[in-house]
C-alpha cells in the first residue's frame, strides 16, 4: 500500500505519516488536492491531509475540496503535537536576526503571528506549499537572508540551524490530520494506539430561507444527547449568504440514535453528505 501526503520529506503530515504507516510507501504531493486526488485516481491507497489546528482552526482547503470536489471517506483520525521552530541555512547563523524574509506555509504562520509581529515586524513573509518546502528552498539558497518556520525533523533533512525554538504563539499546538481512504479501516493496519473516542464527520445543507433551519439540525442532535464536537460553516460557493455545515459528532454512525438524527434532518429536506465514522489516534511525540 501507498500513502499520499503533503511533501516534501519532513513536512508535519510526513511525520503524521511516518508515526501512523511506519512500513508504509509515503508518497509526496505538493498540494492538497493533489493528494486527495490521488486516492481518487488509485495511485494511493491513502491519502494523509491536515484537516485542523488548534491555534488557526480549520484548514479550509481540506474541507472545501471535499465538499466541492472529491469526496473521499475519511477511514481515521490522527492528533500530532505540533512545535514550530525558526532555521536558518548555517551560513547565515551569525546575522539571523537580520534576515529579510521569512517562508512557510501559510498555517505555520498564522500559528506564529505573535513572534513575526514582536521580533520581524516589517520582514517580508512568504507563504510555501508545506514547511518542509520552506526549509528545503533555503537549504538550497544558502547566500540569500531568508529563514524558515517548520519542525526540528526538517532542519535534520534539510541541514538548517534552528535558530529560535516554539515559536508557535500557544503552547497547547496540535494539528488533526485526516486519513482518507476507500479500503476499510482494519486493512489500513494504524500503528498507533487508538483512543476511546470515535468520530463521525458529516456536511449538511440547509434549504434557503428556512428559517430556523439550523436550529432544527442542531435539535435533532440536541433531544438525543448527542455530543457535537465541532460545527462550521463554509460557503457554498454559490453567493453571499450560502453556506454549507460541516459537523463532527463525537459518536459511531453505528450508533442507532446517529442514524435516526441523520434521518431526521434529511427528513427537513436537509441535503447530508456522509464523510465518514473513524477512530481518532493520538501520536505521542515526533
Ligand atoms: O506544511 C506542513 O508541514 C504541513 O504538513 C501542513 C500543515 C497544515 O496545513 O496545517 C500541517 C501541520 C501544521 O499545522 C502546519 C502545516
Amino acid at each position: 500500500m501507498k500513502v499520499g501526503y503533503l511533501g516534501p520529506r519532513g513536512t508535519f503530515t510526513d511525520l503524521a505519516v511516518r508515526s501512523a504507516f511506519p512500513d508504509l510507501e509515503g508518497i509526496a504531493y505538493t498540494t492538497i488536492p493533489e493528494c486527495i486526488e490521488a486516492v481518487k485516481k488509485e495511485e494511493v491507497e491513502i491519502a494523509v491531509v491536515p484537516f485542523e489546528n488548534a491555534l488557526e482552526g480549520s484548514v479550509n482547503l481540506t474541507i472545501d475540496y471535499l465538499f466541492h470536489e472529491e469526496t473521499v471517506p475519511i477511514k481515521a483520525e490522527l492528533i500530532v503535537p505540533i512545535q514550530q521552530h525558526l532555521m536558518v541555512h548555517p551560513s547565515q547563523q551569525k546575522n539571523w536576526r537580520e534576515v529579510e524574509k521569512i517562508l512557510s506555509h501559510p498555517q505555520a504562520i498564522a500559528q506564529s503571528h505573535k513572534f513575526l509581529y514582536h521580533h520581524f515586524r516589517g520582514v517580508t513573509i512568504e507563504q510555501m506549499t508545506s514547511t518542509a518546502a520552506a526549509a528545503k528552498y533555503i537549504s538550497e539558497h544558502p547566500e540569500l537572508k531568508m529563514a524558515a518556520i517548520a519542525n526540528k525533523i526538517a532542519a535534520e533533512k534539510y541541514k538548517l540551524t534552528i535558530v529560535k525554538e516554539n515559536i508557535h504563539d500557544y503552547a497547547f499546538n496540535h494539528t488533526r490530520f485526516i486519513v482518507l481512504s476507500r479500503h476499510n479501516e482494519e486493512n489500513l493496519s494504524i500503528q498507533l494506539k487508538s483512543t476511546s473516542v470515535v468520530k463521525t464527520t458529516i456536511m449538511v445543507t440547509i434549504p434557503t430561507d428556512r428559517a430556523g433551519g439550523l436550529h432544527q439540525v442542531l435539535s435533532a442532535f440536541a433531544w438525543r444527547q448527542i455530543n457535537l464536537s465541532k460545527i462550521e460553516s463554509r460557503p457554498l460557493k454559490t453567493g453571499l449568504g450560502n453556506y454549507f455545515f460541516m459537523i463532527d459528532i463525537n459518536q459511531s454512525f453505528d450508533d442507532i440514535l446517529v442514524k435516526n438524527a441523520i434521518e431526521e434532518i434529511e427528513a427537513l429536506e436537509c441535503t447530508v453528505k456522509y464523510l465518514g465514522s473513524y477512530q481518532t489516534y493520538k501520536v505521542e511525540e515526533i
